[in-house]
């Protein structure tokens, strides 16, 4: 008997381009919801965009949070309840959406992506990334109704931002080839087509790496697209593997031993470095990660990171520790083979 089944949840509108956060409530309307909306932001993007959003839903209740947790996310479900929410609008970067996508999972409602950075992949993914303590979870939840991305904010936004977002494509190429080797190694379940997608969004990324520069809203444009791609290639995976792989456990050890630092995106892009050299040696693929990263203005060493190196040999001695997740980190790195590593693709 043929016995598999696959459910894909994907937004239902994508509205990208120039000013369109303008077209916020008019592609609310399209999706037919009931109630009121409830805006989940943190202080910066409700700084930027807050009140463009208020102009457009009249009295609208809002919360902001200045970190991802399970408590804001209580935080938010409380006080959507009181409001009497009908759907959540999250409006910032990958905290406030990540917080807006877990509390309309447990409201039992919808939400909209609007995202005011191109930091992340997770603007349009059904995957909720959440610390506590000493693991990070990845939880499964709806993907947006709706994204409205307008690139002329995004395009106003810090450089640095768009730069992480670009790095967290290129953690793509190290995601795909942990989640092919935990398929061969683990037998976990592999999905070609996200696969592929996820890898080829770094692929066209990087081949549009001329264009991408500060003060073009164009960059913006191809940036967005990259990570609209990565979300839809996780949201077929139904697991953050296609995007998440070593270098993201690097990342989220980095954000428990040295929080605040630096931006996952451009965390993840260091790791990335780092973690294709286990794959594929000295004279592997490892340089075109950090010549990538490097053209797009991204870090490539500890420094640029403003991370000192004993705390990046920590973080790579203890990332597979994370969680349950196989990659080329395995069971654990030893420190000497965590600081040649970082020598040698000269991360410190
Ligand atoms: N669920 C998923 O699939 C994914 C989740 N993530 C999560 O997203 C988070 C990383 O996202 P970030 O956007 O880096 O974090 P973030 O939401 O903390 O934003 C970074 C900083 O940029 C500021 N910011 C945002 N928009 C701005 C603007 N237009 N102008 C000036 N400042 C602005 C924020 O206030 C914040 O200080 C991590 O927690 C990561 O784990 C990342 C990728 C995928
Ligand atoms: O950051 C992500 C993909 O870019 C999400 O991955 P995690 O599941 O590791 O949080
Ligand atoms: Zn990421």
């Amino acid at each position: 008997m043929f016995d598999k089944s696959t459910w894909i949840k994907l937004p239902r509108n994508v509205l990208q381009g120039h000013g369109v956060l303008d077209d916020l409530s008019a592609a609310v309307d399209e999706l037919y919801l009931s109630g009121d909306p409830f805006l989940v932001t943190s202080p910066s993007p409700d700084r930027i965009a807050g009140d463009r959003v208020r102009d457009q839903f009249d009295g609208i209740s809002s919360v902001s949070l200045d970190r991802a947790s399970f408590e804001s996310v209580e935080r938010v479900v409380d006080a959507a309840r009181e409001a009497g929410a009908g759907y959540l609008i999250a409006l910032g970067g990958g905290k406030p959406i990540d917080v807006a996508k877990m509390a309309s999972d447990r409201l039992d409602c919808g939400f909209i992506s609007v995202p005011t950075a191109a930091s992340h992949d997770g603007i349009v993914s059904g995957r909720s990334s959440i610390p506590e303590g000493d693991t990070r979870h990845s939880v499964a939840a709806d993907p947006p109704l709706a994204v409205v991305a307008d690139t002329e904010l995004l395009a106003e936004a810090p450089w640095e931002l768009t730069t992480a977002g670009c790095a967290d494509i290129i953690s793509n190429y190290t995601a795909v080839k942990d989640w092919e080797l935990a398929h061969r190694l683990k037998n976990v379940e592999y999905s070609e087509y996200a696969g592929a997608l996820s890898q080829m969004t770094a692929e066209m990324l990087v081949g549009s790496a001329d264009s991408i520069k500060p003060g073009l809203e164009e960059s913006a444009w191809i940036v967005t697209k990259a990570l609209v791609s990565s979300g839809v290639a996780m949201s077929i995976a139904g697991s953050s593997r296609p995007a998440s792989g070593a270098e993201h456990l690097f990342s989220h050890q980095l954000d428990r031993i040295a929080p605040g630092r630096a931006l996952h995106g451009h965390q993840v892009g260091v790791g990335s470095i780092m973690t294709e050299y286990f794959h594929s040696g000295a004279r592997g693929e490892w340089t075109d990660i950090r010549d990538a990263l490097s053209t797009m203005g991204a870090p490539t060493t500890a420094d640029e990171l403003g991370i000192d190196d004993g705390t990046i040999i920590e973080a790579l001695t203890t990332a597979h520790e994370i969680r349950d997740r196989y990659t080329i980190l395995g069971n654990g790195v030893s420190e000497e083979a965590a600081i040649e590593a970082a020598t040698i693709t000269g991360v410190i």
